[in-house]
């Protein structure tokens, strides 16, 4: 048995009842083969057992009041999983499913792709099990005020510095903000990322993470011969991800045919190609009395309720913008025979490792979610610079600053791919450029 089975083996042992975290791990761990091959000094030094393993987690009790007086209880989780390049760095995830795996796949993840970031910035993740979805704004409030008063104690401008994700958006960060400068008494340079323009927050960042995945899939595109002019796309998601991918996509040609959430999904034909359109995207994720069928609706298009948005039209690319195993195995050849072609993951890990194979052995060239959907944590890293500056730049200077970071995790990816002999390989090559910078920083930092 080898050194990365060996390691797999000790952690489904440690890990019972985590199989989000043991997929995520199995699939990084995996693709680094010739990597550990060639640096047998890793293994002595227990690399792998250390990188796998947390630095810090957290776990606690957010009591909460709603508008009839009844009091709630919700755990709040941080993950704090590797400082060797820089501060803990990672969203927020408030949704039901929220659990330890789920958080510790995320921030798992986050490693790395902090690091293809080039940007120092250490990997973490944390959230809560509470569903901001059909709550008042003044519960929204409660709850982030709770939340923080536990978390502030662990973070900080160089600690740790949490942003959105799932369920977590603009207003979420306002309120967490709010809470943690009343209770520091500090400004202490921004400490989270995705705040308000009016206090601190970055412009470009809101459109990053899906502004960041189409720049990404340009440059794919490019190396084929091929760009977005004229392709039609399937994507899943109607939140921060997908409303930066809708704009994106439409502007560089190409037509945006559907979106999607728990409830089902919305076919619209014309595509969702209107500031109107991306209007109300934003309107279904921030108000309860709007849902994915008035999209339908209101702009003349088909909602079907209960049914994800794979293999259903003809299509050359999807972007998976919701959530975490959306395509498996049965959606991947559905999408392969609507004519998908590539695939460029907005959402962390969206596919299963099953729909993965089918990608491959189908050669439909697949990004790895820690790729192309770094654009959202590079822009928060940006953010936290212009905060310690003291200072903004204009939304052209960080989208310029973006689609460099962008290319060049293309470029670094396929040059990492290259090294190993893998070929045109955006998964394996995502992930050893991911993990190279980490692994070095490790080492010379000696034991920890
Ligand atoms: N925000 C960011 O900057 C970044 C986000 N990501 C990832 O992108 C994905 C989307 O995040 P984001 O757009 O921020 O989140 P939002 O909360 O803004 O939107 C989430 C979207 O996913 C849908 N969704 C959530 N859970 C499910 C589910 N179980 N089944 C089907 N649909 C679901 C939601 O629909 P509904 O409301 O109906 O559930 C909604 O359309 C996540 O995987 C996140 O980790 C990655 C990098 C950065
Ligand atoms: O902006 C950030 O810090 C984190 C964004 C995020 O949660 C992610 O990249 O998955």
């Amino acid at each position: 048995m080898g050194y990365v089975e060996r390691v797999l083996e000790e952690l489904e042992k440690k890990n019972p009842g985590q199989p989000e975290f043991l997929e995520a791990v199995t699939g990084v761990l995996n693709s680094l083969k010739p990597v550990i091959e060639a640096h047998p000094e890793y293994e002595k030094a227990a690399l792998l057992e250390r990188l796998v393993e947390p630095e810090r987690q957290i776990m606690f009790k957010v009591p909460w009041v709603d508008d009839n007086g009844q009091v709630h209880v919700n755990r709040g989780f941080r993950v704090q999983f590797n400082s060797a390049i820089g501060p803990y760095k990672g969203g927020l995830r408030f949704h039901p499913s929220v659990n330890l795996s789920i958080i510790k796949f995320l921030g798992f993840e986050q490693i790395f792709k902090n690091s293809l970031t080039t940007l120092p910035i250490g990997g973490a993740k944390g959230g809560s099990d509470f569903d901001p979805q059909g709550k008042s704004d003044a519960e929204v409030m409660r709850f982030c005020q709770s939340f923080m008063t536990e978390l502030y104690r662990h973070i900080g401008p160089d600690v740790d510095v949490p942003a959105g994700d799932i369920g977590v958006g603009g207003r979420e960060i306002g309120y967490l903000y709010g809470q943690y400068k009343r209770i520091t008494n500090s400004w202490n340079n921004g400490v989270l990322t995705g705040k308000g323009m009016t206090f601190g927050g970055s412009l470009i960042r809101p459109e990053a993470t899906g502004f960041g995945c189409v720049y990404y899939g340009d440059e794919v595109l490019k190396h084929f011969n091929e760009s977005y002019e004229g392709k039609t796309i399937v994507m899943s998601g109607y939140g921060n991800v997908a409303w930066g991918i809708a704009q994106k996509a439409t502007e560089y040609g190409a037509k945006v045919v559907t979106i999607s959430g728990r409830d089902g999904y919305v076919y619209d034909a014309n595509g969702i190609n209107t500031k109107e359109k991306w209007d109300f995207l934003v309107e279904i994720r921030t108000k309860n009395e709007v849902k994915l069928k008035d999209y339908a609706e209101k702009f003349g298009a088909e909602f079907h309720p209960g049914e994800k948005p794979w293999g259903k039209v003809k299509a050359d690319i999807a972007f998976p913008s919701a959530t975490q195993n959306e395509i498996d195995e049965a959606d991947a050849k559905a999408l392969i025979e609507s004519g998908v072609k590539y695939v460029f993951e907005g959402a962390n890990m969206p596919t299963t490792p099953g729909a993965q194979k089918v990608f491959r052995e189908a050669q439909v060239v697949e990004s790895p979610a820690k790729a192309s959907n770094a654009g959202g944590v590079a822009v928060s890293a940006l953010e936290m610079a212009q905060n310690s500056m003291r200072y903004n730049w204009t939304a052209e200077e960080v989208d310029n600053k973006l689609k460099t970071i962008m290319k060049d995790i293309v470029a670094n990816s396929v040059a990492a791919a290259k090294k190993y002999n893998l070929g045109y390989d955006l998964i394996a090559g995502g992930n050893i450029a991911g993990f190279e910078k980490v692994a070095e920083a490790m080492m010379a930092q000696g034991l920890y």
